[in-house]
């Protein structure tokens, strides 16, 4: 058990508003339990796909009725389904180093999966136009490991890329995309999109607590009409339960409060944490300070190799990340004496700030 950690992957649950979820919980007992003597809906309950419809026109700019909404348990398993029903010999492309989860899932089905580079500005149009995939799978808000937030002009190149033809299509997973410092939010793709290529996926495991599992996708009509008549009589999906608290919980105005306080703990965190690393470590590293999400990247001069530091952090109890979990296939990267490393700290607590970054310091002394 890692005594500290740099995970990129839990929430600070210990922020969490567990009273108020349990509240919210004891009215659904109260007031619903007709709705969870019934199945769920295949796509989640209806009335929780409007709330969430609303909120995302919101605070995303998406636009899509209930209808399109599927909610599901977990990202992964809701890209599962909606790529089941692609042939497989369509070429997709992802990005690189991207979301290794995806990249695993869809090479596990067959697919020809080709990755694609990134530049300052998120994943490289010129390189996806020279591959010429028919999907393309992108992080634009805070590009994942990278933390990279694509700009407009660039969101505008790839959607004119796909519009180029019918047949292509953008997931656009805006995952943590609610954590924002100092700059303001950008449009998502799917906002922009005006010819229906656009999936967008969305997940409450950043925003709440992963061991939720919900997760949304919204679907442009032709392809809903595809998965609906596909999975319409499937019965699996989150817990009727924890689904209609949720709704509750949007509703009340609870989850944009939780997210206003969460934005402003982790934006003071994040903060204390790049001071301390600036001082401990001084000129031998250069912090990738993209003010967004629950984690960025670092590079430090070391001559460790990414095996040394991987196993050298196990060794004294540190849960850290290189870059290399995220390289899609093991590209020969001339292991430069800058090592990159992903610095996670939403669950990072504020009085170890000073010795997890003193236990940092030891692996590279
Ligand atoms: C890039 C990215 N897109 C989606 C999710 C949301 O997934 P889900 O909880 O299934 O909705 C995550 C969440 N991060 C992963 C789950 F915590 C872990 C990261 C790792 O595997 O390194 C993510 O990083």
């Amino acid at each position: 058990r890692p005594e500290v950690t740099f995970s990129h992957i839990a929430t600070d649950a210990e922020h969490f508003p567990f009273k108020k979820w349990r509240r919210y919980q004891q009215k659904v007992f109260d007031h619903h339990k007709k709705q969870l003597s019934l199945l769920p809906h295949p796509q989640g309950p209806y009335e929780l796909r409007e709330s969430i419809a609303a909120m995302i026109a919101l605070t995303r700019g998406v636009r899509c009725r209930p209808e399109q909404i599927i909610i599901g348990s977990g990202t992964q398993p809701l890209i599962h389904k909606l790529m089941s029903l692609q042939s497989r010999t369509t070429p997709i492309a992802v990005e690189n180093p991207g979301y290794q989860r995806f990249y695993q899932l869809l090479k596990d089905m067959d697919f020809k999966v080709e990755p694609i580079d990134l530049d300052e500005q998120g994943i490289s149009v010129d390189t996806i136009r020279k591959k010429d995939p028919k999907w393309v799978f992108v992080t634009p808000s805070h590009q994942f490991p990278t933390g990279t937030i694509m700009p407009i002009n660039r969101r505008i190149k790839l959607l004119n890329w796909a519009a180029e033809s019918p047949d292509r299509y953008i997931v656009e997973d805006d995952y943590d995309s609610e954590f924002k410092y100092e700059t303001d939010h950008i449009p998502s793709l799917q906002s922009l999109d005006r010819n229906r290529q656009v999936i967008y996926t969305g997940t409450f495991s950043k925003t709440l607590l992963p061991s939720l599992r919900i997760s949304y996708m919204i679907l442009p009509p032709d392809l809903l009409s595809r998965f609906r008549s596909a999975y319409g009589h499937w019965i699996d999906g989150p817990s009727g339960l924890n689904l209609w608290t949720l709704k509750y919980f949007i509703d009340k105005g609870e989850y944009s409060r939780h997210i206003k306080r969460m934005n402003a703990r982790y934006k003071a965190k994040r903060a204390k944490l790049i001071r301390e690393l600036h001082r401990v470590f001084g000129d031998k590293i250069t912090i990738h300070d993209i003010p967004a999400g629950l984690h960025f990247l670092v590079e430090i001069d070391t001559n460790l190799s990414y095996q040394d530091i991987e196993e050298q952090a196990k060794e004294r109890k540190i849960e850290l990340y290189t870059i290399r979990r995220f390289f899609l296939q093991d590209i020969k990267m001339a292991e430069t004496n800058k090592k990159k490393l992903i610095i996670g700290f939403a669950n990072m607590k504020e009085d170890k700030i000073r010795e997890s970054v003193q236990r940092l310091a030891s692996l590279f002394s």
